[in-house]
């Protein structure tokens, strides 16, 4: 699929569920409640299978699933080996909170995932259990090892937030040089709750990732946000995911599916397509999802607006 700007459109990215078990400080409010009627809108896998189905025949090679909590979904490892094995996908990742990970990676990776990011914004026990609201650090670090021994790529993203994890990078870093994983930084984007926090909490991660010696730039995936570094004799990789000091939207490879049945062309954006009309009509499904891919903006104007013009809360988009 390609679109108006010549960007092969080849990423399906899944937000499978609003709900989460953590209630981060930049994503969701503490006192949200999911209610039923919420339930009886959102797609159901049957639904996801179609979708993904249509997808891959219309040129989507790889595949996420996220959230709000993906590994919540009672469907996640049925909809990982449909996708797999029905419709020839191979580049299968989930992004996740990882607090369930130790517990179900063997089945995931059974199924057919492939990759795992992992959000994590401080490495000390009760600065995560703060930031998270409530969540229990070693059960992720023990779904990071489970994940390693299965032979799961791992990836962690460390929202960087001024004043709260900007002394723990040294810490993060650490992490790779004898581990084969990737520690993503990313800025934090005033959507959402992040709007709240964004004023006192934004840092430039690019800025803080040239002051630190020894790390050398590295050749990134073409389809990924992140630039990444190594450090000489290092296992993993340091990325930095820059959406608003430097955009990566020329290459922009996505479209995003959210759990009550709607495209986002764009992270930011405010425009949306409801495509539950056309589940389940294969013919006619295919013929509108050429002609939304034309749809797709060039760019966000987040710098400009300095907020995002989507009133959709991560944790409905998934990142
Ligand atoms: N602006 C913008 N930010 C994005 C986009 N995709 C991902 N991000 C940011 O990058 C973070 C990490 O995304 P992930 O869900 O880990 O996926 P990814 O970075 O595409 O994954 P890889 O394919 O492993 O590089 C998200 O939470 C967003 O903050 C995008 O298309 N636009
Ligand atoms: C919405 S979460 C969904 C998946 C999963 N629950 C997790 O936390 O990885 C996806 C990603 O969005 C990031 N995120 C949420 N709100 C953000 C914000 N305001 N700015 C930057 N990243 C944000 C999270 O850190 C996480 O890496
Ligand atoms: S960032 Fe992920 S884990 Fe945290 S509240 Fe949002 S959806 Fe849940
Ligand atoms: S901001 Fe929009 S156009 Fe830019 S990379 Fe993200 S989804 Fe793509």
């Amino acid at each position: 699929m390609i679109d108006k700007y010549g960007r092969n459109i080849n990423y399906l990215r899944i937000s499978l569920t609003d709900r989460c078990n953590l209630r981060c400080i930049y994503c969701m409010p503490s006192d949200i409640e999911f209610r039923d009627e919420y339930i009886n809108d959102t797609l159901s896998t049957g639904d996801y299978k179609f979708i993904i189905k249509s997808m891959a025949n219309s040129g989507i090679t790889k595949l996420r699933f996220t959230g709000g909590e993906p590994t919540l979904h009672p469907g996640l490892n049925d909809l990982i080996w449909f996708a797999k094995n029905e419709c020839n996908i191979n580049d299968i990742a989930i992004t996740t909170n990882g607090l369930n990970l130790a517990k179900i990676a063997s089945t995931l990776k059974a199924n057919g995932l492939n990759k795992v990011n992992i959000s994590i914004d401080s490495l000390k026990v009760y600065k995560y259990k703060s930031v998270t609201r409530g969540g229990d650090l070693t059960k992720v670090l023990n779904g990071i090892n489970e994940c390693l021994k299965e032979g799961i790529k791992v990836k962690i993203n460390c929202v960087a937030i001024k004043g709260f994890n900007d002394d723990e990078i040294l810490d993060f870093i650490e992490l790779i040089r004898y581990n084969p994983i990737d520690v993503r930084f990313i800025e934090l984007m005033p959507i959402g709750e992040g709007q709240k926090i964004y004023e006192n909490g934004y840092i430039n991660v690019h800025e803080m990732i040239e002051s630190i010696d020894g790390l050398y730039p590295v050749p990134s995936e073409e389809d990924s946000p992140a630039k990444y570094y190594k450090f000489k004799g290092a296992k993993g990789r340091i990325g930095v995911i820059t959406p608003l000091s430097c955009s990566f939207c020329k290459n922009c490879n996505r479209i995003r599916v959210t759990s009550n049945g709607k495209i986002k062309l764009c992270l930011h954006s405010k425009e949306e397509i409801d495509i539950r009309n056309y589940i389940n009509k294969p013919l006619i499904f295919r013929e509108v999802l050429k002609d939304i891919i034309l749809g797709k903006p060039e760019k966000h104007n987040l710098v400009e607006r300095q907020s995002s013009e989507t009133t959709r809360k991560m944790y409905e988009i998934g990142g």
